[in-house]
């Protein structure tokens, strides 16, 4: 609810523009077209700009075949005709090829890029930005480095001095732009000087204590954030809910950011899994045995990791957890690769290149930065599943070893 004293609306900037990133686009627009009174109408979407190729199928070719700056292609027609095709975007939505200026006097951030450019991207954005922008992630990922495991939200946060929360849930991007319906689960966790309501009740608030990297501390957060000046209207959990919830896309929100942000990192790797032994045409019932596997890897990855800070309940209950993992090992870029890299004895990646026309698998490098973590700490044994897909990956072992790999060792 906006208050009296708010006289500023917020502006909100979409960053990335790829399949998920341009249906945030589109439902963030129609929702800020919808609360004139919190947030500006127009949403910025920053495009990673390129040259493409109308092509003949689309019902936007008009003879030429002359490629054009995708960010221009996007304004013009008003659909993103390279990474979400046939979809109209509100006219409110604007491709922006310039990042910085993308961002320029934003006060929320959404970032939706594939997590290997969440970095680079947040570098060229540091010292860009309002100091007291807020941000939410919905990239599925994670950050490995020597320094420990990260999550994208905090690698956000802590690249920008910004507080990040993560959005997350069972999303397949093509049916939310559908307009089919779909639930979320959005993790903000604001510090109490922007919400200046109390936390809602029977949502604890959740410190995100990260266990293995000690610069990220409960409080230290809310400690240097420079405060959302009190012209903007809260970034309560009611006002987020407005940005995001649509008919379509139920947005139920917590407070806990590592388990919704886990969640939707990990289960990427369950679906390659998924996809290794439907490629195999074993049928649902292994599939279902992968899953089970890979969920209670997840639930014991944030514990043991992240502590108290991710919460069973999370990955149980709301939709970035089993739910997630049940749409990806069914309809999801990583499970349908995976199948057909088994079925058609190519590599993954070579499969990517193929089939995706420039969108990017998360799967692959989560397995591949997860593994390097648990060995690091000396605990690739504990999550016997994440180790055999990556193995799987690397050529060290076959999808027709998983059985025996993940049989539990007495
Ligand atoms: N597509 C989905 O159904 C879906 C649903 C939920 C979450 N997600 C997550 O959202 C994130 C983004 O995925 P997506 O589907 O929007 O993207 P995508 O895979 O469809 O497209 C790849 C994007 O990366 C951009 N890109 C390429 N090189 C780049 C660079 N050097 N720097 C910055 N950007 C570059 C491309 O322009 C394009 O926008 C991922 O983490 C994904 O797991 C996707
Ligand atoms: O297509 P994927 O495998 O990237 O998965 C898409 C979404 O994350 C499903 O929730």
């Amino acid at each position: 609810m906006a208050t009296l004293s708010a006289q500023r609306k917020h502006k909100v900037t979409i960053v990335g523009s790829g399949n998920w990133g341009t249906t945030m686009a589109k439902l963030v627009a129609e929702n800020t077209k919808d609360n004139p009174s919190l947030f500006e109408e127009k949403v910025q979407m920053w495009v990673f700009e390129e040259e493409y190729t109308i092509p003949k199928n689309s019902r936007h070719y008009s003879g030429s075949d002359q490629p054009e700056k995708l960010s221009q292609l996007i304004n013009s027609v008003h659909e993103n005709v390279k990474y979400l095709p046939n979809i109209t975007l509100p006219p409110n939505v604007i491709a922006n090829p310039d990042l910085p200026d993308a961002c320029k006097d934003s006060t929320m951030l959404v970032f939706v890029l594939p997590h290997q450019f969440i970095a680079r991207t947040c570098s060229q954005l540091s010292g860009k930005i309002l100091p007291y922008a807020r941000a939410i992630c919905c990239t599925k990922g994670v950050d490995v480095s020597e320094k420990g495991i990260q999550l994208m939200s905090e690698a956000i946060g802590k690249g920008l001095n910004i507080y990040c929360g993560a959005l997350s849930g069972a999303n397949i991007a093509s049916e939310i732009a559908k307009e089919l319906y779909s639930e979320t689960t959005v993790a903000y966790d604001p510090p109490p000087m922007d919400s200046r309501h109390p936390t809602p009740s029977g949502s604890p608030s959740s410190s995100q204590v990260n266990l293995i990297n000690p610069e990220i501390e409960p409080g230290k957060r809310s400690a240097n954030l420079t405060p959302l000046p009190s012209e903007y209207p809260p970034l309560s959990h009611e006002n987020i809910r407005k940005l995001f919830h649509r008919p379509y896309f139920h947005v139920h929100l917590v407070n806990d950011v590592a388990g919704v942000s886990l969640g939707g990192a990990l289960k990427n790797i369950i679906a390659l899994a998924a996809g290794f032994v439907d490629g195999l045409g074993w049928g649902d019932n292994a599939k279902a045995a992968v899953m089970r596997v890979g969920i209670l890897e997840m639930v014991k990855f944030g514990k043991m990791f992240f502590g108290e800070s991710s919460r069973t309940s999370t990955f149980t209950e709301e939709s970035c957890g089993v739910a997630d993992v049940i749409t990806s090992c069914s309809g999801g870029r990583n499970f349908r690769c995976a199948k057909m890299a088994v079925e058609r004895k190519e590599s993954i990646g070579a499969i990517e290149e193929k089939e995706l026309n420039g969108q990017k698998l998360q799967g692959t490098s989560t397995a591949i930065e997860v593994n390097q973590f648990l060995k690091s700490q000396g605990k690739e044994a504990d999550f016997p599943l994440f180790t055999a897909v990556f193995n799987i990956l690397e050529g060290k072992a076959k999808p027709q070893d998983i059985p025996e790999l993940i049989e539990p060792k007495h």
